[in-house]
């Protein structure tokens, strides 16, 4: 039993960090899961792009997949592990939801697997998801933002205490990427020094359900640059033509989201730093198997 699925990456628009409440959008760029189920009693997971990297979300994934749906999918009787493969254009640990999208493309490939997939509600899919975030420990909060907007495309506002959705909208944009060589996984960040912003954090989450995403996301960028040490010069460079600009996610990455024109300067800007810039645009299209 085979299925295969890919989601998409995400840029910040609220980090939940500082008081739960979190937004982001999917953009395009993705991560493919391949997942071959049988009856060993065990799961396994490897990463096309990085042989060392930890496995054990993906994994889970899986193993909560099989658990939840297994005994009454079509043939499901006796599947009891598998394999697990992804492949992803999303750079891991930069602050662009790789988590979110390998957790998502994995639900949905062992769904399709079990040939269960289009059975499944999206957003159920994606709650099993930060469920296998929570338990592999790569996630604060569960991040139900970023995997809501991975999933289901679009700009999402969520309450991740609760994993809400408070709010979804589709969104047009050009999307700027800079992602510095370095990684910055979520699990490290500085946990109790975002929450000293829950104030600020607050109002930027009255911002985006106001419809201001562009604007909330440049209030989140100046705030989160000044808890997690990062500087907020790529936001000052960006400004004040472009729409939005923000530290993505706990870093290292920049997005900046506006008229192609003008992210175009920027990209001549952003490319004198170390590092990788690239154009894209926001995605507003579900994950879907293939
Ligand atoms: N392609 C992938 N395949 C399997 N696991 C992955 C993949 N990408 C990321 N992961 C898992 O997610 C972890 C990184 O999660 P982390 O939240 O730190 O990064 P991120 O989601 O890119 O960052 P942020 O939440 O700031 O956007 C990795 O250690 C690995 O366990
Ligand atoms: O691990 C987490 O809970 C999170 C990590 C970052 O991507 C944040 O942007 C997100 O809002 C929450």
């Amino acid at each position: 039993m085979n299925g295969r699925a890919s989601a998409f990456a995400a840029g910040t628009v609220l980090n939940a960090l500082a008081c739960g409440k979190g937004s982001a959008f999917a953009i395009d760029a993705e991560t493919t899961a391949e997942v071959e189920l049988d009856d060993s009693g065990v799961v396994t997971g490897g990463v096309a792009e990085a042989p060392d990297a930890d496995t054990t979300l993906i994994e889970r994934c899986v193993e909560l997949v099989l658990a939840e749906y297994a005994a009454d999918a079509p043939g499901g009787d006796g599947i009891s592990g598998g394999h697990v493969r992804t492949e992803s254009e999303v750079p891991m640990a930069a602050g662009l939801k790789s988590s979110s999208a390998a957790a998502n493309a994995t639900v949905l490939a062992a769904l399709d697997a079990l040939g269960v997939a289009e059975e499944v509600p999206r957003e159920e899919a994606c709650r099993l998801g930060v469920r296998a975030a929570r338990d592999a420990g790569v996630t604060v909060t569960g991040a139900f933002d970023d995997a809501s907007a991975s999933m289901l495309g679009g700009v999402t506002v969520t309450d991740n205490r609760t994993d809400e959705l408070l709010a979804r909208d589709p969104v047009e944009w050009d999307v700027l990427v800079w992602t510095p060589p370095e990684q910055a996984f979520s699990a490290d960040a500085d946990v109790a020094r975002c929450e000293r912003l829950a104030p600020v954090a607050e109002l930027v989450a009255d911002l985006a359900l106001d419809g201001r995403y562009a604007d909330a996301m440049t209030v989140n960028g100046f705030a989160f640059t000044a808890a997690l040490g990062f500087s907020a010069d790529p936001m000052v460079e960006a400004l004040p033509d472009v729409r939005g600009v923000s530290l993505s996610g706990t870093g290292p990455s920049f997005v900046a989201v506006g008229e192609r024109a003008v992210l175009e300067q920027v990209r001549d800007r952003w490319s004198q730093r170390e590092g990788t810039t690239w154009l894209t645009t926001t995605q507003n299209d579900p994950a879907r198997t293939r």
